[in-house]
């Protein structure tokens, strides 16, 4: 069955230079970081958006990582509704059915389903304790873990790359990344059949709550960015790259000089769609506050600080359906 987008949710087809490739390897073996601090520096003004290639993270280890992911969403729902965000409490984690979180809920219905883990700890407080794993497939937890281990590494060298770019000590926000909070989600678009409207599709229009998105998406596509003309740019995969989005906490730390831009995903492939997104925050009680180097005493900072972990749960209330029916109680 064909698949069409009613007018509204068209994008354009331009060229993915709108969303440029950056070779990282330069900061990566400490060759020429700054050319690469540079060309961050530039698409965070200008784009929030970028795909990074030379990345270090092993194809082999995406590859299983998609592998794992195929065959835990083909498990039958019933198995997977065992590890249902509800049952997480605080540390919300867990297995997330369709429709059970809704990014932009006023306008769209999410279709896709998703699985959320973090670093694993055995203390329970809000965004972290101890993972839902799956038992099957096997390899899941050991395969999961060093795929979140890997991007753990590579975003705190392009946070690195971020402070640097805004004139910060390079470990200006490390010093606010102790114990994060991370998530790496695994994320499934079934197909959409016939016309899709902007009712429901993959995931409505968003920007990333935290400070740093990398995301690994199959060969799909789906993905689109919108450009400051308003304008949704297709963000299409492209062999060997990640993308690399910023968040609202980078947006607020540097007074909107950097941008976290609104994106959206609508799967017209006809396909299962996969992708897997690793967000990454500050601690949860670090403070949200714009950076020396942003702050202009002719406009002052037009935010209010605030932390971290208070901003995303609110953000969560916003987009979780259980949140919201616990509040109601
Ligand atoms: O699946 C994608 O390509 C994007 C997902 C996304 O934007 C998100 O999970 O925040
Ligand atoms: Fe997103």
């Amino acid at each position: 069955m064909s698949v069409t987008v009613e007018d509204s949710l068209q994008s354009k087809t331009t060229s993915f230079n709108e969303i440029p490739i950056v070779d990282i390897a330069p900061l990566l073996d400490n060759s020429n970081p700054m050319k690469v601090v540079q060309e961050i520096g530039y698409i965070c003004e200008h784009i929030g958006f970028l795909y990074i290639k030379n990345h270090g993270v092993d194809e082999q280890l995406i590859k299983e990582a998609y592998e794992l992911t195929e065959a835990f969403f083909l498990l039958p729902f019933e198995e997977k509704n065992k590890l249902n965000i509800i049952h997480s409490g605080q540390t919300l984690r867990g297995y997330i059915p369709m429709y059970a979180e809704n990014v932009d809920p006023e306008n769209t219905r999410d279709f896709k389903e998703c699985f959320d883990f973090g670093q694993d700890t055995a203390e329970i407080s809000p965004f972290f304790g101890p993972n839902l794993m799956p038992q099957q497939p096997v390899h899941f937890k050991t395969i999961f873990e060093q795929y979140h281990h890997a991007m753990l590494g590579l975003a705190r060298q392009l946070i690195r790359a971020i402070g640097l770019s805004l004139g910060l000590p390079a470990d200006y926000f490390a010093k606010l990344q102790t114990k994060p909070i991370t998530i790496q989600r695994l994320l499934h678009y079934p197909p959409q059949q016939g016309e899709i409207t902007k009712e429901e599709f993959g995931i409505g229009a968003h920007t990333d709550y935290g400070f740093l998105t990398i995301l690994s998406q199959d060969a799909n596509g789906g993905l689109q960015v919108q450009n400051r003309n308003g304008d949704w740019v297709s963000a299409p995969p492209v062999d060997g790259t990640l993308i690399v989005n910023i968040g609202d906490l980078v947006q607020t730390f540097t007074n909107d000089r950097y941008i976290s831009t609104l994106h959206r995903v609508i799967n017209t492939s006809g396909k299962e769609r996969y992708s897997l997104p690793f967000f990454i925050d500050l601690d949860y009680d670090a403070k949200v506050k714009v950076v020396p180097t942003c702050r202009r005493d002719d406009t002052p900072s037009q935010y209010q600080s605030y932390t971290c972990g208070q901003h995303k749960y609110k953000r969560f209330v916003d987009s979780y359906t259980h949140l919201q029916t616990t509040l109601r109680e």
